[in-house]
């Protein structure tokens, strides 16, 4: 007669008390050869579980079992009132341990094998490399925010590719399953730790009594009961990581798989081959792991599933989250299937938003924060409803002139006509427009056919070299054309085939016929001034252009291997390797030489710039920087401050750091930012910062503004400073702020000449969705599709040549 591992009262005859049947069902589910059959019968699926196996419990019921100790939320202060419902009114199915008092988790799925699918061909991993590097970011937070918007086109490619990975596990499992979420992500050397999908692990327990921490992995092997709890992703099923990558292209980066908790040994490996991928179920039968990539590219799509009927928990549909083992990602979330797919049925009316879950009051670390990001989240119904009325207003803005995509895929181009505020000459070209990139004086724009048409002070419209030796791309070059990026005054197009196109002032990164046989697979391009630096698939970096400004990598040439993200100022490159190590080039006295830091930069997660310093964020929270020291460069100052650091802003010359318990510290030049003693007192529960070329503004979690730095370019807003409520967003020219009010009026200040004075039109800006900006002047996005400028009239202020075209998107 044996006693409960969990809660040491005795056990019914007959139950053991090692390795407890948790959640295991006494046969096997049957399978129905006929999958449409068991679509059909998809409400009745729980009665065919055994029900020695799994006790139906009412709400009530279970809630009257469970003392209020046991039922610690995540909140950690609150007791919910009852057992938290996941799937519209099903409660959580309690374990045969019906006599524990402890509450157990649940599992949703069926089949728990896993299975290697070949799911992908040659195409659709093309495809989805595309957009992954046209979407790729790092994910920082607020995550949602940042992400980019994709293009209808491109939403369609990704979620049909992901459903053609659910339809197949579908296939397999037998389990009806809908597409919840899925990511194209990339490995780093960190890997992901050992976890299951949907399941998490809680505590470990012996007769009643919880084991110590730190004899947790120990007691669990020797048959300890190990008790999981519900993750936030517990509504979801099943997983799949299918594999974009030639396997042998990298080193680590296996899956593993794991029999129990604890266990070191796995007992499954998986290195799947390019189109293959891995499926399994989430819950704790499949702990699994991934090791880190210690050389070369792994690439995985990865897709999640929930059964059809479940209902998102709200707060997690827009998250699309960074995790210490990846790199950069792209993040289909539900809530971008959800509106694409609603958008598509003509029911935009009835697209989902998220909406604040808690009860507005408990007061626990996790409801506070969600409490404070209501304002992102109103911020986001507005961008939603931007979006429906016009499907898209993308404004892109050169030197003095702005160019904005219209909803119908059009472009309109206004401003200094030497600077791209023309675009007559092309005008009937621009269709179906995807993005628009510019240099100082030029635009280009990739059209929908992924081919390319430029215009401004260098293209007249003639397919000739002009004057000053600008280099054109060859007709018939620039097809299939997947991203641009530019210097000041050059264009480089990542083509399809993953070779590269430049063209421009040759010296300034035009011309890259010198390095073209090394220019294959090219992941990204990054630029400074007038340099070039390319990623190549296998983690090398072909650079061109000056050499002091970056365009010349041969000294640190063997070091550039295993490179996952490159960081710039004006003059210099940092290379962030798998390793969290950091490379640098160009111009030594602007941030191109780290010698002197070299040892510190370990296991670096991101790097920010000033136009001639970095500072690198660890993963410690700490921060290194180098490089000019009286423009950022120089930290030591600030050095004993500068903890659990989350995200870094920067202006010309200095820096600004919010630190996780959301104050602020700055360095750098003193009077462009970079001393905010003056306002230290404010500087607290900042939830954002902006930034023109020397003053910083803060939007705090009550939507005041504070701001510092050089006042004539913002960084006094004492004039403004009662009409600063309830901040949403802001936007800077060079010398000006913008800020979009909760009302959808907007507030400007600091120079006029660059924006800061917008009484002209104060009337116009109602309903503002968003500001977009120049150099010298601001854009508004109204709610109606028509967009207002102000600033600098030779710049990009004055549009009324083309404001019939801006009236209504
Ligand atoms: O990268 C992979 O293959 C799997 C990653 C993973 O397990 C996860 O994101 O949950
Ligand atoms: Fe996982």
């Amino acid at each position: 007669h044996s006693l409960c591992l969990l809660c040491g009262r005795s056990l019914p005859v007959g139950m053991s008390d090692v390795e407890p049947p948790l959640l295991e069902p006494a046969t096997p589910e049957p399978l129905s050869s006929d999958l449409s059959d068991w679509l059909g019968k998809q409400g009745s699926k729980e009665e065919e579980v055994p029900s020695t196996a799994f006790l139906h419990q009412s709400d009530r019921e279970l809630s009257s079992e469970l003392e209020p100790e046991d039922l610690q939320s995540e909140c950690g202060s609150s007791v919910p009132s009852k057992v938290p419902c996941t799937a519209n009114g099903k409660v959580p199915i309690a374990s045969d341990f019906e006599h524990c008092p402890h509450l157990q988790s649940f599992v949703r799925c069926g089949p728990h094998h896993r299975a290697e699918l070949h799911v992908l061909g040659e195409d659709d991993i093309a495809v989805l490399k595309r957009i992954w590097r046209r979407y790729q970011d790092d994910l920082t937070e607020p995550h949602y925010e940042k992400k980019p918007e994709f293009s209808d086109r491109d939403f369609d490619d990704f979620y049909s590719i992901a459903c053609k990975v659910v339809n197949a596990m579908v296939a397999e499992y037998k389990v009806p399953m809908i597409l919840d979420q899925a990511t194209i992500s990339n490995t780093n050397h960190v890997g992901h730790p050992p976890h299951a999908d949907n399941i998490q692990f809680d505590s470990v327990w012996w007769r009643g009594k919880k084991i110590p921490k730190q004899d947790e992995v120990q007691a669990a092997r020797e048959g300890a009961y190990v008790l999981w709890r519900n993750e936030k992703t517990s509504y979801r099923s099943y997983s799949c990581s299918v594999s974009l990558c030639d396997p042998d292209g990298y080193e680590g980066g296996v899956v593993q798989f794991f029999r129990g908790f604890g266990i070191k040994e796995p007992i499954a490996r998986y290195k799947c081959k390019e189109g293959h991928g891995i499926a399994f179920c989430g819950c704790h039968r499949n702990i699994h792991a991934v090791t880190g990539v210690t050389s070369g590219f792994r690439l995985v799509l990865l897709v999640w599933t929930r059964p059809p009927e479940v209902r998102v928990p709200e707060s997690q549909a827009t998250v699309c989250y960074f995790r210490p083992g990846t790199g950069l990602g792209v993040w289909l979330t539900t809530a971008d299937i959800l509106r694409h797919l609603s958008r598509r049925a003509g029911r935009e009316g009835q697209v989902w938003l998220p909406v604040a879950e808690d009860d507005g009051v408990c007061q626990c670390e996790t409801c506070i924060s969600e409490r404070q990001k209501t304002s992102w989240k109103a911020r986001l119904q507005n961008r939603d409803r931007l979006m429906l009325h016009m499907q898209r207003v993308e404004v892109c803005g050169s030197y003095g002139a702005f160019a904005a995509i219209l909803g119908d895929g059009t472009v309109v181009a206004w401003g200094s006509h030497a600077h791209g505020g023309d675009s007559s000459v092309v005008q009937d070209r621009l269709k179906s427009v995807q993005q628009i990139q510019a240099t100082c004086f030029d635009f280009a724009a990739i059209l929908g056919d992924g081919s390319v048409v430029t215009w401004g002070d260098s293209f007249d419209g003639g397919d000739s070299c002009s004057s000053d030796g600008d280099t054109r791309p060859l007709q018939g070059e620039l097809v299939n054309v997947l991203q641009i990026q530019a210097t000041s005054s050059a264009f480089a197009a990542i083509i399809g085939d993953g070779s590269v196109v430049t063209w421009g002032m040759p010296p300034h990164g035009g011309d890259s016929r010198a390095m073209q046989v090394q220019l294959n697979n090219v992941q990204h391009i990054q630029a400074t001034n007038r340099a070039f630096a390319a990623v190549l698939g296998d983690g090398s970096v072909v650079t061109w252009g000056m050499a002091a400004f970056g365009g010349d990598s041969d000294v640190v040439w063997d070091q550039l291997r295993g490179v996952q993200a490159i960081q710039h100022t004006d003059y210099a490159f940092a290379a962030v390797r798998y390793d969290g190590s950091v490379v640098t080039w160009g111009d030594r006295f602007c941030g191109g030489d780290s010698s002197a830091v070299q040892h510190q930069l370990k296991n670096v997660q991101r790097i920010q710039a000033t136009r001639c310093a970095f500072a690198a964020i660890l993963g410690d929270g700490s921060v290194v920087t180098w490089g000019d020291d009286r423009r950022g460069g120089d930290s030591s100052a600030v050095q004993d401050q500068l903890r659990g650091v989350q995200q870094i802003q920067a202006t010309a010359c200095s820096f600004a750091a919010i630190l996780a318990d959301k104050s602020v510290v700055t360095w750098g030049m003193r009077l462009d930012g970079g001393d905010s003693s003056a306002v230290k007192d404010g500087l607290q529960n900042v939830l954002q910062v902006q930034a023109t070329s020397s003053a910083f503004a803060a939007i705090l979690c009550n939507g005041s503004v504070v701001t510092w730095g050089d006042i004539s370019s913002g960084g006094d807003s004492s004039t403004v400073q009662d009409q600063l409520n309830n901040v949403q967003h802001i936007q800077a020219t060079r010398a000006a702020f913008a800020a979009i009010l909760g009302d959808g009026a907007v507030v400007t200040w600091g120079a006029a000449p660059h924006g800061g004075d917008s009484s002209a039109v104060q009337d116009q800006l109602k309903n503002v969705q968003c500001i977009q900006a120049t150099r010298c002047a601001f854009a508004a996005i109204l709610g109606d599709g028509s967009v207002v400028t102000w600033g600098d009239d030779r710049r990009g202020g004055d549009s009324s040549a083309v404001h019939d075209y801006l009236k209504n998107g």
